[in-house]
């Protein structure tokens, strides 16, 4: 288990991480998400050694993370922005250059392998595509074996099949037995991948929950729209089970705002029967982690 204790980064007069603590569990896939500067880089930074803490404890499975940086090192895996490879060296010549780093390191060709990258091993890291380059950093950074694995927005810039594939790789290192912690922009990738998110924001861990949670705990963002002419009918539907709020467009369109969904859902429909209302361009639409993110944060992710 990682073990995160009060740990703060302070540059100068600004505390840039304010005393968070979490736990990440072994084998698991922790998403850390937050807006531009909230301190995601910088929490990640500190926990693979890399920036010093000012206050705080880093557990990473009973080496402790401040005092034995070195240590540290040996026991992770992080993946190199994809623009760090050297674009002249071939695929396989890049493995054989890492592996190099290493006392002992996992065979090339099995790297190969696992990353798909078998019939690109004599292409030069330059021809690759954007997927593929972001499968070498991956490789690269697992070069060694690591028990832990950072990926810092892995997918950013992928079309969608070169992002779907790259989930695939972190599912599979995370059932080798592998614990990944990754920061993401895409509030879908969040919600597919990871076990648990933390959300982040100036500073301050706000929680970390599973992304079902989070969302069940925002679940009056789910909604309810269709086309109502009647304003007179708006305090009945005030009183269907499940309603919190109830809003009426210019464009005669209602939302209804709940947190039973199916269950105002079906009062809805006895309702509008008993009306005879058609209850045209019925439609739902569930909360989803970018609605948790901006009821938190204030800012829409996708916007970040
Ligand atoms: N070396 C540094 N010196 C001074 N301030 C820094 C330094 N590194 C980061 N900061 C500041 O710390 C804050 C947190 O930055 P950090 O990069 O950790 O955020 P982030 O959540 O990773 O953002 P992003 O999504 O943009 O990567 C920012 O306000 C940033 O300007």
């Amino acid at each position: 288990m990682i073990r995160i204790r009060q740990l703060t980064k302070r540059y100068g007069p600004h505390t840039v991480v304010k005393g968070i603590s979490f736990d990440v569990q072994e084998q698991e896939i922790f998403g850390m998400l937050g807006p531009n500067g909230a301190g995601k880089t910088t929490t990640m930074e500190m926990i693979e050694g890399l920036r010093k803490p000012d206050e705080g404890s880093i557990d990473l499975f009973g080496v402790d993370g401040v005092r034995q940086p070195q240590s540290v090192k040996a026991m992770i895996g992080v993946q190199l922005q994809s623009t760090a490879l050297f674009d002249h060296l071939t695929v396989k010549e890049s493995i054989e250059l890492y592996a190099s780093f290493y006392p002992q390191a996992r065979k090339t060709s099995e790297l190969l392998q696992a990353f798909h990258l078998q019939e690109k091993e004599n292409d030069r890291v330059k021809h690759l595509s954007g997927g593929q380059r972001q499968r070498l950093a991956i490789a690269l950074a697992v070069v060694h074996d690591p028990k832990v694995i950072f990926l810092d927005e892995p997918t950013t810039g992928l079309d969608p099949k070169a992002r779907r594939d790259l989930w695939d790789v972190v599912f599979q290192l995370r059932d080798e037995g592998r614990t990944i912690i990754l920061s993401t922009h895409y509030m879908e990738e969040a919600e597919i991948l990871c076990d648990r998110v933390a959300i982040m924001n100036k500073g301050e861990m706000i929680d970390v929950r599973k992304p079902a949670e989070w969302i069940r705990n925002l679940s009056s963002q789910n909604r309810i729209t269709f086309l109502l002419s009647d304003k007179t009918y708006l305090p009945e539907l005030q009183r269907i089970s499940g309603v919190t709020d109830v809003k009426l467009d210019q464009d005669d369109t209602v939302t209804l705002h709940t947190n039973e969904l199916s269950e105002t859902l079906s009062d809805l429909i006895l309702w509008a029967k008993e009306k005879h209302l058609p209850l045209n361009g019925l439609g739902t639409r569930t909360a989803t982690l970018e609605d948790v993110f901006l009821a938190h944060t204030g800012e829409r992710l996708s916007e970040v």
